[in-house]
Order: structure tokens, then C-alpha cells, then sequence
């Protein structure tokens, strides 16, 4: 049984991502932060933490990315997709809405919801969707931009769903934990995440790039966070296709790890779509371990 530490409280879209990555008998614990999620984890408090890391419309959470760079290392070791659809949530019985509030990600999903159906109403940043019900609730606010559930948990009516301004969105969700146990297996489908700190030189991120273009290597995002040093000076969040037990996948962290001051590994896990990993021509890991036999023989003198 394992506890986890969630990005809180209860009702947020990490809720229900938390409760699809938890196994049977695992207990789950709502935090009013993503900082706090990952602290929980650092000090042992928690087994692991579930927190957003992406937006298919709004683009990389930086609250995570940060978090995850900074102090002690933890590793992603399972992700969950979620379809993102929001709800408007009131007091029974509210006619007038001079104030909407929602975690700003949730906001900048709405925005022209908002506009169209609360003209002239205020949005106001809430920790998170749920934060806001609560906030709903003790009266700080007339309205929440929540996930469709977070009605459950709070004593509040559906003013309005589906409010979100672009139908398909999903948010990506980690379950991270503290290293010193096994990574997942490898499943075919798997994603790769690194932070790196690059030099601050001409073809710093171009050569990075090289290093995984040169072996086949398809990414699946890529997001630069100020190293919060000198201006200019970036953190490069990569994601890839591929579980670092490849030799394809050992070899291109091993280039990073040669030409940055700075890379921490943030975990190889299978990819919640499934969509297997593509090939390219030569760039196969039989072709690595082949290369690396050749190499090996010709060192020993067998071959030429
Ligand atoms: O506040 C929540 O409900 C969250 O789980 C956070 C979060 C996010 O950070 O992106 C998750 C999904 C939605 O995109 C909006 C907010």
C-alpha cells in the first residue's frame, strides 16, 4: 500500500488522475500545492505524488517543471491523460457574477466562455480548480472554473459545463517518485524526460537537439525555464520517445549528460496513448548494440 500525495484538495482534475494511477489499497492525500505535493515526497511523507505537467492548450505547468529541477531529484515512473472539461460551479440561488476564480491554466481554457457569458465579470487565480470551489463556498468568490466532479465534494450548483473554449483538451499527469527503486519496464511505448542546463553559447540547444536527431530519437516536447541565474540562461525540459534500459536511449543521455554542465534524468515510464516509439533507419537498438560489437572486436584485434 503506498501513500500519494495529490495536487489538491479534493476535487481537482489530479484528484481523479491520482485515483487512475493508484493501485488497489493505495491511499491518497490531497495538498494545497504542487510544491507541496513534491515536498511530501522528498521528506518521505508520501510514497509518490500525482501533478499536472502539461496542457494540450496551455502549454507545460511551470510550478511542475520547476519542481522537478530543483532540489533533490524524483522520477516519473507512470502518467495518466486526462480529457479536460470544465463546469461552473455557484452557491444555490447566486444571480449576480462580478467574480470568477480557477487555477490560471483552468482561466486561460475558459477565456472566451467568460467573455461571451460572464461579460464584465473578474477572473481571479485560484491554487487550483477546487481551491476555487472552496473559495465559491466561503463566499470569496461568485463563481468556479472546476472539473465536472469537484460538484460532489462541495455544497455548490452547476451554473453551466462544458464552458471549456476548446473541446479536445487533455492534461498530462506524473506520479513521481524518490529514486532507489527499479524504473517501469520497457514497454515499446514508453516516454523518456531529462532536464538539461546547456551553455549559454552560440548552437548550445542546436547541438543538444543534434544529439537526438542524430539517433532517431523523436521527441515529444520540448519546454526552456529560466535557470533563474543569469538572464539568458535556460533549463531545456526534453521529452522522448523511449525507456533509457535502450541502448538508442542510453546512448543519447550519455551525449547529454558530455555536453551539459548540468542534466538530471526525470524517468522513463509507459506512455498513457500507448503509441509505440517510432524508428528510424538505422537507429534501431540492434543497430547500437551491432555498432558496439564491431567496435568492441576491432579494439580486441578479432576484426578489421
Ligand atoms: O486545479 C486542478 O484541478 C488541476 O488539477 C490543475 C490543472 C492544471 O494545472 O493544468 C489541471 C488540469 C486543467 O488543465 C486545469 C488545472
Amino acid at each position: 500500500m503506498a501513500r500519494i500525495a495529490y495536487f489538491g484538495p479534493e476535487g481537482t482534475f489530479t484528484e481523479q488522475a491520482a485515483r487512475a494511477l493508484a493501485g488497489p489499497g493505495d491511499e491518497l492525500f490531497p495538498v494545497e500545492t504542487i510544491r507541496l505535493a513534491l515536498a511530501a515526497v522528498r521528506r518521505g511523507e508520501a510514497d509518490s505524488a500525482c501533478v499536472p505537467v502539461e496542457n494540450s492548450v496551455e502549454g507545460p505547468v511551470p510550478a511542475t517543471l520547476d519542481g522537478l529541477a530543483e532540489q533533490e531529484p524524483l522520477i516519473a515512473v507512470a502518467e495518466s491523460l486526462l480529457p479536460v472539461h470544465f463546469s461552473v460551479l455557484v452557491r444555490p440561488g447566486t444571480t449576480r457574477i462580478e467574480t470568477v476564480g480557477s487555477h490560471p491554466h483552468a482561466l486561460a481554457q475558459v477565456r472566451q466562455w467568460i467573455e461571451v457569458n460572464l461579460p464584465g465579470a473578474r477572473t481571479l487565480a485560484s491554487s487550483s480548480t477546487a481551491a476555487a470551489a472552496v473559495s465559491v463556498q466561503a463566499g470569496e468568490l461568485d463563481a468556479a472554473v472546476t472539473a465536472p466532479v469537484a460538484v460532489q465534494h462541495y455544497p455548490l450548483e452547476v451554473l453551466a459545463t462544458g464552458v471549456n473554449d476548446v473541446d479536445d483538451a487533455r492534461t498530462r499527469f506524473l506520479l513521481l517518485r524518490r529514486p532507489g527503486l527499479p524504473l517501469p519496464e520497457p514497454t515499446g511505448a514508453d516516454r523518456t524526460s531529462v532536464v538539461a542546463a546547456a551553455a549559454n553559447r552560440t548552437g548550445a540547444l542546436a547541438e543538444l537537439l543534434a544529439e537526438l536527431a542524430g539517433r532517431g530519437i523523436n521527441l515529444t516536447r520540448l519546454d526552456a525555464r529560466p535557470a533563474r541565474g543569469n538572464f539568458g540562461e535556460y533549463r531545456f525540459f526534453f521529452d522522448f520517445e523511449g525507456h533509457i534500459a535502450e541502448p538508442r536511449i542510453g546512448d543519447a543521455l550519455a551525449a547529454l549528460r558530455r555536453r551539459c554542465h548540468e542534466v538530471r534524468f526525470l524517468g522513463s515510464h509507459p506512455r498513457a496513448d500507448g503509441v509505440r516509439a517510432t524508428v528510424a533507419p538505422s537507429a534501431a537498438n540492434e543497430d547500437f548494440v551491432d555498432a558496439a560489437a564491431w567496435v568492441e572486436a576491432v579494439r580486441n584485434g578479432d576484426l578489421a
